[in-house]
C-alpha cells in the first residue's frame, strides 16, 4: 500500500521555490547492472570478503541474515581504520528575528554544529490538516513558530512561557520534500559511500507526517519518469545513491546493494519483503552475535541495482505493512518499519592487487506514531496496537535517556524495536532523527513530548567508524603491508615534524614570556615611582584637607551660634504667642462680663415683670381661696350629713349592744337553767358534763369577744364625735380667715409687699398654723391630727371623755376630707399640708 500522496490531505502554505526532485541519471527502466533484482547473480568480489557470505550466494536468499553492528565487530577484529569525526550540519544565520532571547541559556542559534559523533536532530512542522482546520478552535490554532530555521518556539495557552528548543535544522510547514533530502538525505548517502553506517529516523505523534517524510509519494512523473514532488526521503536517497554509484563504478569500484524491509508490529518482527506473503512474513527473531552484532534471523535480502528496484521493494513492503484508518490519520501506520540497504564497495589496488571492501548499512526507520487513545478513539485491535506502539516508544525514550545520562545499563532489550536499533542509537552509526510535529494547539502536549525527545536524542553520542576490510593473496597482502608501513613511516615523519614545530613554537612562547617578565619588572619600577609621587601628592592633599577641616569647624561654630539665636527667637515667639493668648483670654472674659451685665439688666426687667405677674397671681390666689371657702362650706355640709349618719350608726350600735346584752342574759339564763337541769340530772348526765363545760367555756369566750367588740365600737364612736367637733371649729376658722383677707390689704403682711407664687403657700401656712394652734386635737409636730388616731389613743389611755366613749364606729371616715385649691384633700396631700 502506497501512502502519503503529498498535499492530499493538508493545506500547504505557498511553496517557496520548491526544488524539483533530483532527476534520475539513469532511465527508470535501466537494466540491472549486477544481476536482476530478486534473482540476480552473485556479487563480484564477494567471495573474498570474510564474513559477508562467501561463495554461491544468491541475490535473494532467506538463509542470509542482515546484521546490525556486525561490521563494527569485524572492524574491531581486523583493525579497520576509523575516520576521525568531522563537524557537519548547516551553518546558521546571525539574527533570529528577536526570538533568540527565548532560547535556553547557553544555546545560540549560531553555535557550532554537532560533531559526527552526536546524532543530528531535525524538526519538521507540517501544515494544519483539513481535519484540524475543519474542527476549528484549538485544533485550528497554530502554536508553533520556527525561528531562523534552527529553533522551535512552542507557545500554547497552557504554558506561561513558551517552550523553546534549538536543533540542527527546523523545517516549517512550507518546506518541500527536496529540502529535507538536501539537509538530511544527502549526507546519509555520503556517509554510506564513505563506509559509515547511516540511519534516518522519523519520530512523532500519529499523523505528524513521518511516513510522508520518509516515504511520501512513490510514484514517478508519467512524462519524464522523474520522482514526484511529494516523493519522500527514501527514494530520493536511493536515487542519489545509485547516481553516485554509477559515477564511482566508472572509477573501478564495484558496488552491491542489498535491501531488506522489516516491521515491528505488536512487538513481533515480520519480513515485509518475504515472497508469497502479504501482511508480513511471519514472526522473526532479533539476535546478537559476538561477531555479527544485532541481526534479524531469517530476514530476506534483495539486491537492488537501481532506484527503481528500491522503489518496487518499498512499494511492496509498504503494501504489506499494517495500516489502519484512525480518527487522527486516515492511513495510520500501526507498526514500526526499518528499510535497510547494505552497500558494499569493492576496490582492488592496481599495484598490490589487494581488494579493499567497504560496507555500510543505510537504515530508513519509520516509527509508528505515539497516540493518545482518548484522541485517536482506538478500540479493540487498534487499542492493542496503540498500547504496544506507546510501550515501545516509551522504551525508546528510556534508551535515549540512559544514553544521554551515560547510564551503565541501556534497556535496549526491553523492546524489539530498541534492540533492533541498538547500533543506530549509541552504536556504530551516523544517525539523523527527524521529529515530525503538528502546529495545531490541540496537539501541543504531544508536540512538547516530541520536542523533548528530540532534544534528548541530540545528546546521544554514537561511535561511527568506517567499515573497511582489505583482502587478497599472500603476495598482495605483503605488498599492501609494505605500503601501509611506508605510509606509517611517512606519518611518523609528519608527526615528528609536527612535534618539532610544536617544540619550536613552545620555545618561542617561553622566550616571549621571558621578555614579558622583563617588561613587567620595568613596569613595576615605573609603578613604584608613580606610587611615590602619588604618596607626596597625597600628603599635600592631606594638608589641604586639614585646612578645609578647620574651615569646616569654624563654619560649624558659626552655625551653632546661629542655631542658638534661632532657638532664642523661637522662645520669644512662643512667649509672645502666650501673651497674645492671655490678652485674648482677658478680652473674652470682659466680653463675658458685659454679656452678664446685659443678662442681669434683662433679669431685673424680668423681675419687674414677674412682680406684676405676682400681684396678678395673688389676686388669682384670693379668688382661689374664695373658691376653696365655698368648697369647704360644702364639705362642712357634707360633714354634718356624715355626722347625722354617724349618730344613726351610733343608735344602731346601741341597739346592737342592747340586743347582745339580751342575748347574753338569755344565754346566762339558759346556762343557769341548764345548770339547774344539769344539777338535777347530774347523775344521769355526768358524761355530758364535760361537753357542757366546754360549751360554757366557748360561750364565755364568745361573750368576752362580743364585749371587746362593743368596747371598740364605743371608742370609734367617741372618736367620730371629737372629729366632727374639730371640723366644725375648722370651718369657723376658715370663715374668719376669709373675712380677714377680704377686710385687709390685698397682700398679707408676711409677704412684705412682694408678690410671688410663694404668697399662696404663705396663705396656706397661715391656715396650717391656725389648725396647729388647736391644743385640743393637734399633734405635737403641728400636722393635722387624725381624729381616729386620737380617739384610739384616748381609748388606749383610758382617758377618753365620756362623750367619746359613747361614739359609734366611724362610718364617716372616708368623707373627712378638706379639698385643697387644686381639688385634692389637704389631709391626703402632704406637700400642701406640711
Ligand atoms: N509536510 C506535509 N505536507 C503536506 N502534507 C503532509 C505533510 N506531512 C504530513 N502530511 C499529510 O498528513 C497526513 C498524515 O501524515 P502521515 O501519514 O505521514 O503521518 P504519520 O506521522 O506517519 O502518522 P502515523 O504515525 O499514524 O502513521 C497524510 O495525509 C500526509 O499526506
Amino acid at each position: 500500500m502506497t501512502r502519503g500522496a503529498e498535499g492530499g490531505e493538508l493545506r500547504r502554505a505557498p511553496s517557496r521555490g520548491a526544488t524539483p526532485a533530483t532527476s534520475p541519471r539513469r532511465p527508470a527502466q535501466a537494466t540491472p547492472r549486477k544481476g536482476r533484482p530478486g534473482g540476480g547473480t552473485a556479487t563480484p568480489g564477494a567471495s573474498c570478503t570474510p564474513g559477508v557470505g562467501a561463495g554461491g550466494r544468491t541475490p535473494s536468499v532467506r538463509s542470509r541474515s542482515i546484521f546490525f553492528g556486525a561490521q563494527h565487530a569485524r572492524a574491531a577484529r581486523t583493525g579497520v581504520r576509523s575516520e576521525p569525526c568531522s563537524p557537519r550540519g548547516p551553518s546558521l544565520g546571525d539574527s533570529c528575528d528577536g526570538l533568540e532571547g527565548l532560547l535556553p541559556r547557553g544555546l545560540h542559534l549560531g553555535e557550532d554544529a554537532p560533531t559526527s559523533d552526536t546524532i543530528s536532530v531535525y524538526v519538521r512542522v507540517r501544515p494544519l490538516s483539513d481535519r484540524e482546520n475543519a474542527a476549528g478552535g484549538a485544533a485550528a490554532r497554530q502554536c508553533v513558530q520556527v525561528a531562523q530555521e534552527r529553533a522551535v518556539v512552542l507557545s500554547d495557552s497552557t504554558r506561561s512561557e513558551p517552550y523553546v528548543a534549538s536543533y540542527d535544522r527546523v523545517f516549517g510547514p512550507d518546506a518541500v520534500q527536496d529540502e529535507i533530502y538536501a539537509a538530511v538525505g544527502e549526507q546519509a548517502v555520503n556517509n554510506c559511500l564513505a563506509g559509515f553506517n547511516a540511519s534516518i529516523f522519523v519520530y512523532g505523534q500519529t499523523g505528524a507526517g513521518k511516513t510522508f517524510t520518509i516515504t511520501g509519494d512513490t510514484s514517478r512523473q508519467p512524462d519524464d519518469g522523474s520522482l514526484a514532488q511529494g516523493c519522500g526521503l527514501s527514494l530520493r536517497v536511493f536515487q542519489r545513491l545509485f547516481d553516485r554509484i554509477t559515477d564511482l563504478e566508472g572509477e573501478g569500484i564495484r558496488y552491491t546493494v542489498k535491501c531488506s524491509y522489516v516491521e515491528v508490529y505488536n512487538e513481533e518482527l515480520s519480513d515485509l519483503l518475504a515472497s508469497g506473503t502479504s501482511g508480513g512474513g511471519g514472526a522473526l527473531s532479533v539476535r546478537e552475535g559476538d561477531k555479527r552484532g544485532v541481526y534479524v534471523e531469517g530476514l530476506t535480502e534483495h539486491v537492488a541495482v537501481n532506484a527503481d528496484d528500491v522503489l518496487r521493494l518499498v512499494q511492496r513492503g509498504s503494501a504489506n505493512r499494517h495500516t489502519a484508518a484512525t480518527r487522527m490519520n486516515k492511513c495510520s501506520s500501526r507498526s514500526h518499519s526499518v528499510f535497510t540497504a547494505v552497500v558494499e564497495a569493492h576496490q582492488t589496488q592496481r599495484d598490490s592487487g589487494c581488494t579493499t571492501v567497504r560496507f555500510a548499512m543505510l537504515n530508513l526507520i519509520d516509527l509508528a506514531g505515539s497516540e493518545r487513545v482518548s484522541k485517536s478513539g482506538a478500540t479493540g485491535e487498534q487499542l492493542t496496537e496503540a498500547k504496544k506502539i506507546n510501550q515501545s516508544l516509551t522504551t525508546l525514550g528510556r534508551v535515549v535517556t540512559a544514553l544521554t545520562e551515560h547510564q551503565k545499563h541501556v534497556p535496549y532489550r526491553d523492546s524489539r524495536l530498541t534492540f533492533l536499533l541498538k547500533d543506530s542509537l549509541g552504536g556504530n552509526s551516523r544517525t539523523s532523527i527527524i521529529a515530525c510535529i503538528s502546529p495545531s494547539e490541540e496537539s501541543a502536549q504531544e508536540t512538547h513530548g516530541t520536542l523533548v525527545f528530540a532534544s534528548g536524542a541530540k545528546k546521544i553520542r554514537n561511535k561511527a567508524v568506517i567499515n573497511q576490510d582489505t583482502v587478497g593473496d599472500m603476495k598482495a597482502l605483503q605488498l599492501e603491508n609494505a605500503r601501509l608501513q611506508r605510509e606509517l613511516a611517512k606519518r611518523d615523519d609528519v608527526v615528528a615534524a609536527e612535534q618539532r614545530q610544536q617544540l619550536a613554537a613552545a620555545q618561542a612562547a617561553a622566550a616571549a614570556a621571558e621578555s614579558r617578565a622583563d617588561g613587567a619588572e620595568e613596569r613595576q619600577q615605573q609603578l613604584e615611582v608613580a606610587l611615590n609621587e602619588s604618596h607626596s601628592a597625597l600628603q599635600q592633599r592631606n594638608a589641604e584637607l586639614a585646612l578645609v577641616m578647620k574651615e569646616v569647624e569654624d563654619t560649624k561654630a558659626t552655625c551653632q551660634l546661629l542655631q542658638k539665636d534661632r532657638e532664642d527667637l523661637i522662645d520669644l515667639k512662643a512667649a509672645l504667642a502666650e501673651r497674645v493668648e492671655q490678652l485674648s483670654g482677658h478680652l473674652e472674659r470682659s466680653e463675658q462680663a458685659i454679656r452678664h451685665l446685659q443678662a442681669e439688666a434683662l433679669a431685673a426687667q424680668e423681675q419687674r415683670d414677674t412682680a406684676v405677674g405676682g400681684q396678678r397671681a395673688a389676686e388669682e390666689a384670693l379668688r382661689s381661696l374664695q373658691h376653696q371657702h365655698e368648697r369647704l362650706a360644702l364639705d362642712a355640709d357634707h360633714l354634718s350629713a356624715d355626722l347625722e349618719q354617724a349618730s344613726a350608726a351610733l343608735e344602731e350600735a346601741e341597739k346592737a349592744k342592747k340586743s347582745l346584752r339580751r342575748e347574753v342574759q338569755q344565754v346566762l339564763a339558759d346556762l343557769r337553767k341548764q345548770q339547774r337541769e344539769a344539777a338535777d340530772s347530774r347523775e344521769l348526765a355526768e358524761g355530758r358534763e364535760e361537753r357542757l363545760k366546754a360549751e360554757v367555756a366557748h360561750l364565755h369566750e364568745l361573750a368576752a369577744s362580743r364585749a371587746a367588740q362593743l368596747h371598740e365600737l364605743e371608742g370609734k364612736l367617741a372618736n367620730e364625735t371629737v372629729c366632727a367637733t374639730k371640723y366644725r371649729r375648722m370651718v369657723g376658722e376658715i370663715s374668719k380667715l376669709i373675712d380677714w383677707a377680704q377686710s385687709t390689704s390685698p397682700l398679707p403682711p408676711t409677704m412684705g409687699g412682694r408678690t410671688s407664687p410663694a404668697g399662696y403657700s404663705s396663705l396656706m401656712n397661715f391656715g396650717r398654723l391656725s389648725f396647729g394652734g388647736d391644743k385640743g386635737g393637734g399633734s405635737s409636730n403641728g400636722a393635722l391630727p387624725s381624729p381616729l388616731g386620737d380617739a384610739t389613743n384616748q381609748a388606749r389611755q383610758g382617758s377618753a371623755p365620756s362623750a367619746s366613749r359613747k361614739a359609734a364606729p366611724s362610718p364617716c371616715k372616708p368623707t373627712l376630707q378638706v379639698p385643697s385649691p387644686s381639688g385634692r384633700s389637704p389631709l391626703t396631700s402632704p406637700s400642701k399640708v406640711r
